[in-house]
C-alpha cells in the first residue's frame, strides 16, 4: 500500500479523487481508514481504493493524516508505525507535535484548501530534513500538486496561510451569500441570484489574476458618479476590509490555539 488515508472526510476525499484522477497513484495502492465505516465502504466501492483497519497501517509506505486536530491525541497509539512517512493536513498541529506523537521525524505538514476538490487547492508544505531525505516531502509535493498549487512555506507562516487561504473558501461563500441576498432584496429570484453570485466570484478571480493589484479591477468597474462607487461607499463605511483583515487574524490565532492544545 503506497498511501493510507486516515480520515476520509471532505479533504481526504478531495485528495483521493484528485490523485487517482491524475494517475499519481492507482486506487489499488490506496487504503482508506475512517470512523464512518458505511461511508468509507461506499467511497471504496466508488473509487476502487480499499478499506483498511488500524492493524493494516504497518504495511502503508506513507500515511496521510486528515483527522480533526482534536481527534489526533486519541489515535496516536495505532497511528505511530515504524518505517512510515506521515503527511498531516491538521490545522495548527506543528511539525514538533507530529514528531513527538508519531515518534518519527519523517513528517510533512501541509495546509491545503477545499478547492482541492476541483484541482485548485493552494497547499503550503514544510517538513524536516529527514522527511526530505526519505522522499516524503517530494511525495507530498506530488500528491498535492495533483490537486492544485503547492507552496514551500516556513512553518512560522502556516497559521497565517491557514487563516487566509485554507479558510478562504468559507469567507468567499459568505461574500457570495451576501451578494445573492442583496440581489434577492432588490427583487431577483433566489436561484438566479445564487448562480450570479457564484459565477461572479469565479470570473472576478480570473480577472484579478490578470491584474497586478486588486485595486486596478475595482477602479475599472467603478465609473465616476456611477453605481459601483455608490455600493463601494457602503462597503467602506461598513468596514468590510477591516472585517476581512480581522477575520484572517482571528483564524490565524485560532490555528495557534489548536496547536497549543496539542502541546500538553
Ligand atoms: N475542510 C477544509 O476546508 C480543510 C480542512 N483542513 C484540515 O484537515 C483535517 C480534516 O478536515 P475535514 O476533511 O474538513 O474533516 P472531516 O471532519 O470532514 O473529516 C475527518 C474524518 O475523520 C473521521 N474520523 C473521526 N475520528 C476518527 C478516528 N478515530 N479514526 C478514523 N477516522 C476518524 C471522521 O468521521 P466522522 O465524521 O464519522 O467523525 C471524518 O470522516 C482537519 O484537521 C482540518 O483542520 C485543512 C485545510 C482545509
Ligand atoms: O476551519 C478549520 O479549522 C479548517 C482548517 C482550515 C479550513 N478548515
Amino acid at each position: 500500500m503506497k498511501l493510507a488515508i486516515v480520515g476520509v472526510g471532505k479533504l481526504g476525499l478531495a485528495l483521493l479523487e484528485g490523485v487517482t484522477a491524475r494517475g499519481v497513484l492507482q486506487p489499488a495502492d490506496i487504503g482508506l481508514l475512517d470512523a464512518n465505516t458505511a461511508r468509507v465502504q461506499d467511497l471504496a466501492a466508488r473509487t476502487g481504493a480499499r478499506v483498511i483497519q488500524e492493524s493494516d497501517l504497518g504495511s502503508a509506505q506513507r500515511v496521510l493524516v486528515s483527522l480533526q486536530p482534536r481527534v489526533f491525541p486519541d489515535v496516536t497509539e495505532w497511528l505511530a508505525q515504524e518505517n512510515t512517512g506521515y503527511v498531516s493536513t491538521m490545522a495548527g498541529v506543528s511539525v514538533n507535535t507530529l514528531v513527538r506523537r508519531l515518534g518519527t521525524r519523517r513528517v510533512v505538514r501541509v495546509m491545503p484548501n477545499l478547492a482541492a476538490t476541483i484541482g485548485h487547492s493552494q497547499t503550503a508544505i514544510t517538513g524536516p530534513r529527514e522527511a526530505q531525505e526519505a522522499g516524503d516531502l517530494a511525495f507530498a509535493h506530488e500528491l498535492f500538486g495533483a490537486v492544485g498549487d503547492v507552496y514551500d512555506l516556513p512553518e512560522h507562516l502556516f497559521n497565517a496561510f491557514t487563516g487566509m487561504s485554507a479558510s478562504g473558501p468559507g469567507y468567499a461563500a459568505v461574500l457570495a451569500e451576501g451578494l445573492a441576498d442583496g440581489g434577492v432584496r432588490m427583487g431577483l429570484p433566489r436561484p438566479l441570484a445564487n448562480e450570479l453570485a457564484a459565477k461572479l466570484l469565479v470570473a472576478s478571480g480570473e480577472l484579478l489574476q490578470r491584474r497586478a493589484h486588486p485595486g486596478i479591477l475595482k477602479d475599472e468597474v467603478a465609473s465616476p458618479g456611477g453605481t459601483t462607487i455608490a455600493g463601494l461607499e457602503v462597503l467602506e463605511t461598513a468596514g468590510v476590509r477591516g472585517a476581512l483583515i480581522r477575520a484572517v487574524a482571528a483564524a490565524t490565532r485560532r490555528g495557534a490555539e489548536l496547536g497549543k492544545d496539542q502541546e500538553d
